[in-house]
């Protein structure tokens, strides 16, 4: 079988991937532009360069493609549309939906958007940007500014708004959104180059995930929903350490030194974009041991903003009531320290929000049928559903835990924004 390599920052796996060209979704071709071919005018493409740089696109030869206004420095022969894709028509798309995901790096995005995937019965492919016939996953480190080198040169870090190119990421967010397909730039996490750009086309639902998908006020307002992953520092380092330690060969010391360097920019410029996120996922070390040290018991808060056109709040037992509950071990089987929920209103950042909130875990994943039960606004299709997901992914991170829980509840969510913007509806895959 013919094997194109794919270099990649990618979401949805390796940061270098193999892929077959039977894993190519759907196209007469798979071409990537001429650097000196980008301009306003028509495309010519070269296929052997596709299979260089391992682009997986849709295109046709005859789609026009406008040098990106904004397109500066690194960014020049990233480019926008001029006219709606054909992929529309041909996929049936009647208006692309755009979903913000953010985070710090290492913060659980990729394993989220599985379960995102997997609710919209969407298969991925493992590309730079990966894309199934429903969903694209668009990662925003393909908008830096600067090469790794360029960044270390400048003194700027990735997290830096200078080092991103806004204005790119608006049009060319703005023009998927409006059904044009895009000649997006790459940034290679492998090489920390800039590589030559690759076409997108729109696709039903596209996320846009990374450091700043909510930090631009134009992308912001965008964004159809949006979802802030907020990791306290100790879990952030754990679960780097589990990660770039075992995965990656980093040092402990390199790993406590890149996170350390981060938290200036980090605090800055990342964190402050949960103030306008819809939802929060808050991701913190249990309270139930008291001075944990391994923080692999967690507690999550599910901080949902009240007023978020069509979205109804999940809420335990009774809307608007606050409440702790401990469910029956009976029911519920839990090692040490055990599991509680809270639910209920609160503030945060001065807006009225509604928060679940689950500490602790559990041991069996068909009992969830029991806590999803006492559950309510799930967004779910049929009963059990929640439960029926974390089954499908029981070896995925945290699928014994409010992370599991919450995320899958989140792309519930998702899928029921999909649908009230669009008027269509998305058949549950019942196994
Ligand atoms: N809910 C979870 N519980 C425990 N570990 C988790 C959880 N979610 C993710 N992890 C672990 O954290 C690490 C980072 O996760 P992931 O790759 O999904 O993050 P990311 O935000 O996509 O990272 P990056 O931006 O660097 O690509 C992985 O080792 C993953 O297994
Ligand atoms: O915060 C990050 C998001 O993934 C990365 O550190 C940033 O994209 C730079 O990447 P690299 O470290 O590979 O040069």
């Amino acid at each position: 079988m013919e094997q194109a390599a794919f270099v990649c920052g990618g979401v949805f796996g390796a940061r270098r991937s193999t892929l077959s060209t039977s894993d190519v979704v759907s196209s007469r071709s798979a071409f990537v532009a001429r650097r000196s071919n980008v301009g306003v005018g028509k495309f010519s493409f070269q296929a052997s360069q596709a299979k260089r740089s391992g682009v997986i696109v849709m295109a046709t030869e005859t789609d026009t493609m406008v040098k990106a206004d904004s397109a500066t420095g690194m960014h020049t022969a990233a480019a926008v549309s001029a006219e709606i894709s054909k992929a529309m028509a041909a996929k049936g798309i009647d208006r692309p939906v755009i979903i913000g995901v953010a985070a710090d790096s290492g913060c659980g995005k990729s394993t989220f958007l599985r379960r995102v995937a997997d609710i919209f019965g969407t298969k991925l492919t493992k590309a730079h940007t990966p894309q199934g016939e429903f969903l694209t996953v668009i990662c925003l480190d393909d908008f830096h500014t600067h090469d790794r080198m360029g960044r270390r040169e400048a003194g700027v870090t990735a997290l830096d708004p200078a080092a991103n190119n806004f204005d790119l990421m608006y049009e060319q967010v703005k023009a998927l959104k409006e059904g044009k397909s895009v000649m997006k730039p790459i940034y290679n996490h492998e090489t920390g180059e800039i590589d030559p750009p690759e076409l997108v086309e729109p696709n039903h639902l596209v996320v846009i995930e990374g450091l700043h998908p909510i930090y631009d006020e134009r992308v912001r307002e965008l964004l159809d929903f949006s979802v802030y992953l907020d990791l306290a520092d100790e879990v952030k380092i754990a679960w780097k350490i589990q990660r770039d330690m075992a995965e990656r060969g980093h040092t402990l010391e390199a790993i406590l030194a890149s996170i350390e360097s981060r938290k200036p920019d980090f605090a800055a410029y990342i964190d402050p974009q949960k103030k306008h996120a819809d939802v929060v996922m808050e991701i913190l070390p249990t309270e139930l041991i008291p001075d944990d040290d391994e923080k692999k018991v967690l507690r999550v808060r599910l901080i949902q903003n009240e007023g978020i056109e069509g979205y109804e709040p999940v809420f335990l037992f009774d809307e608007g009531s606050t409440m702790e509950w401990i469910p029956c071990g009976k029911k519920l089987a839990c090692s040490y320290p055990g599991i509680k929920f809270r639910s209920g209103p609160d503030t945060y950042y001065d807006k009225s929000v509604d928060v679940v909130d689950c500490d602790g875990g559990f041991e069996k994943l068909d009992e969830m049928i029991y806590v999803e039960s006492h559950m309510n606004n799930t967004s779910t299709k049929f009963y059990g559903e929640v439960t029926q997901q974390l089954l499908k992914n029981s070896s995925a991170p945290g699928s014994k835990n409010g992370t599991g829980l919450f995320q899958v509840i989140m792309a519930l969510k998702m899928r029921e924004a999909y649908e009230r913007i669009t008027g269509r509806s998305i058949t549950p895959a019942l196994s």
